[in-house]
């Protein structure tokens, strides 16, 4: 049912990977941001670029969907060293799910503390308008329900513990942050935090599932994230996550919208300076708090 659910990466792979990569830049990041659909213009803004296609990096997946340009960007924001994918893996292009958070454990062998995702996704909370900035405080896995984790496999101690504590995934602090950084920016209107549900995809929900996922407890539903989240704990990196509310999620029979992938483009670009801004800041200032690192 599911590719290669038993595929994973050696650690040994995934120090060759590492190994490569520290063997062509000096840059030694200790921030790791992945950049969701839409989102990729943050990588351009890191100063001191060195950048590598991920077709030219040993072990990497390559990336298959529009406005995901497949590069990762290692570069300084405001004189802190960060790694950037410029675009991520999703189950829905086939990989195995432990290939679609590897890169998680190639950020931690490079020495990165701090992982920031961003993703767009729908909302599910009427309450929520498309533009609207949801901190993650929680996910549901819902094909982990099938057996769709990424830790699926034996376990690598040197990574983590074969049974990994989840109820603490999302940083509170780095939540909190997001939150003080967001109001000094004056993002207060469209700030926000709840709960995202990731499904497998590529097809949009129908209703009958939307209006499920809703009773279930989500406030906004998308296709990637939680597995990265998963893999970046099991190996002790600190998480922040957030999505850009791209559309709002048909619930309604009566209702003429329709999801696409275009709109969720769009929606990326009308919010790409406020989300660089937000990103930045709190990166500015994880330097500053060094209680945060
Ligand atoms: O990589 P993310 O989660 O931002 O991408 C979302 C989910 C699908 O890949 C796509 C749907 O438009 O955007
Ligand atoms: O409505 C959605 N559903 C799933 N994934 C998404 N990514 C953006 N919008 C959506």
């Amino acid at each position: 049912m599911f590719p290669e659910a038993g595929t994973g990466y050696s650690y040994e792979d995934c120090m060759a990977t590492a190994d490569w990569l520290m063997a062509q830049t000096d840059i030694r990041p200790t921030v790791g941001i992945v950049c969701g659909s839409g989102l990729g213009g943050l990588a351009d803004t890191l100063k001191d670029q060195v950048a590598f296609n991920y077709k030219d990096i040993p072990n990497f997946p390559q990336s298959t969907v529009h406005g995901h340009a497949g590069r990762l960007v290692f570069g300084t924001l405001k004189g802190r060293p960060c790694v950037c994918m410029q675009g991520r893996f999703h189950l829905y292009e086939g990989y195995p799910v432990q290939k679609v958070a590897l890169p998680m454990r190639i950020f931690k062998l490079l020495g990165v503390e701090t992982v920031i995702l961003t993703n767009a996704a729908g909302a599910l909370n009427e309450d929520f308008k498309v533009g609207d900035i949801m901190i993650i405080k929680d996910h549901i896995n819902m094909p982990g329900f099938a057996g769709n984790n990424p830790l699926v496999g034996p376990n690598e101690e040197r990574f983590g513990v074969r049974f990994p504590c989840m109820s603490d995934a999302y940083d509170r602090e780095l939540q909190q942050l997001a939150m003080d950084v967001g109001q000094d920016l004056g993002y207060g209107e469209f700030l926000r935090e709840g709960v995202y549900c990731v499904v497998a995809g590529p097809s949009f929900e129908t209703i009958a599932e939307s209006r499920m996922l809703h009773r279930l407890g989500a406030d906004a539903v998308g296709m990637s994230t939680a597995f990265e989240v998963i893999v970046a704990r099991h190996c002790g990196m600190r998480v922040f996550a957030f999505s850009l509310i791209t559309n709002q999620v048909v619930m309604d029979y009566d209702s003429e919208e329709k999801a696409n992938h275009e709109e969720v483009l769009e929606a990326g670009k009308q919010r790409e300076q406020q989300v660089e801004q937000l990103i930045c800041t709190m990166v500015t200032r994880i330097e500053h708090n060094n209680n945060y690192a």
